[in-house]
């Protein structure tokens, strides 16, 4: 089967004089209906990559080489006009400010009345029958139709972006960092949501987020990223185990402890590196406790191995040897 969404040696920049080299290389396949997290932390390149699949990039970010396909269509050559129509029926994207999306000075109601005109979707009835439906997914009451945005807390708004996202039933949803701004009961409450939203109405979904605890609980897949490149991909229900990288090794360490989740946790030492100029070197090595003389003269290859995917010259030799490919 064909993955839903497949993305080929993706290279992004910030600039065009001395650029900022954000994205590097990236490949990366997406099932349908799969849940694939994508982490690391800030400045890694996570929510370029995101608005880079949904062709949302922006000046001064520029695609300058690769290539994204999602549900068999060419997105670096679609037309503006097939592209606006996709972004919502083929793909919807959910930000961590989706609810300041909401038009202040329209109902909810109008809202997604606007949302599904747009595509063509007619009738009154039906329309609210729909937006019924995915509002009640999200579990917010028929009543919130008539009400404006102002009318609601963030927690619901929230929510209601994730509605509206869903209302013309794409096959790919990219959330990223969707409930970072909400206090933590209603970020659980809201994820809890969308475990089960997935259960009635399948997606897939690629979503984005520097909290790992949270990716391992929720995706499928864990993508793990590290200045600009990926560094490992595996199953999440593997990975608290059995992490490869040295830098996803780093992140589970700095974990909180669920058994003392006050109490002091491992942070990771150093910082990430400046993305203007690549050494051909690992760009984990400089922080790497399992740093080689090799590892500062070559760029690993991300290798395609047995449960695996890694980019890491030491631990690949470390991994049961199965190899499928490597890129
Ligand atoms: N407008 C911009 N101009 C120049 N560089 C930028 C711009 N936006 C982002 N960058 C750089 O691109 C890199 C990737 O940033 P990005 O926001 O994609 O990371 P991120 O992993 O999503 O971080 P966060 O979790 O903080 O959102 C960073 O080095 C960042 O400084």
């Amino acid at each position: 089967m064909n993955p839903l969404v497949t993305v080929e040696n993706l290279s992004i920049d910030y600039g065009r004089q001395n650029p900022v080299h954000a994205v590097r290389n990236v490949s990366l396949t997406i099932q349908e209906d799969e849940f694939v997290g994508l982490v690391g932390e800030s400045g890694c390149g996570k929510s370029t990559l995101g608005f880079a699949i949904a062709r949302l990039e922006r000046p001064p970010a520029q695609i300058v080489s690769g290539r994204i396909q999602i549900a068999g269509q060419d997105w670096m050559t679609l037309s503006p006009e097939k592209m606006r129509q996709a972004r919502w029926d083929t793909l919807a994207v959910v930000l961590q400010s989706g609810m300041n999306a909401l038009n202040p000075i329209m109902t909810i109601g109008a809202q997604f009345h606007d949302v599904m005109e747009q595509h063509g979707k007619t009738g009154r009835a039906a329309i609210e029958q729909r937006a019924v439906e995915v509002l009640d997914m999200v579990q917010i009451r028929p009543e919130v139709l008539r009400r404006y945005p102002h009318e609601l807390s963030g927690g619901m708004k929230q929510r209601i972006a994730i509605a509206l996202s869903l209302v013309l039933n794409p096959k790919l949803v990219i959330m990223d960092e969707p409930t970072t701004a909400l206090d933590m009961v209603v970020q659980r409450q809201i994820l809890e949501n969308l475990k089960a939203l997935r259960r009635q109405q399948p997606f897939a979904m690629l979503f984005i987020s520097h909290d790992l605890g949270l990716v391992l609980e929720l995706a499928d897949e864990v993508v793990v990223m590290y200045a600009g490149e990926i560094v490992e991909r595996q199953r999440s229900r593997t990975m608290l185990d059995q992490a490869w990288h040295p830098y996803t090794q780093a992140l589970i360490r700095s974990l909180p402890d669920p058994e003392n989740p006050k109490g002091s946790y491992a942070g990771i030492p150093g910082s990430p590196p400046d993305l203007h100029t690549i050494p051909n070197a690992c760009m984990y090595a400089p922080r790497c406790p399992l740093v080689q003389e090799a590892c500062k003269s070559s760029l690993p290859p991300l290798e395609s191995l047995a449960d695996v995917d890694l980019r890491c010259l030491v631990m690949q030799e470390e991994v049961p040897h199965v190899v499928k490919t490597s890129t």
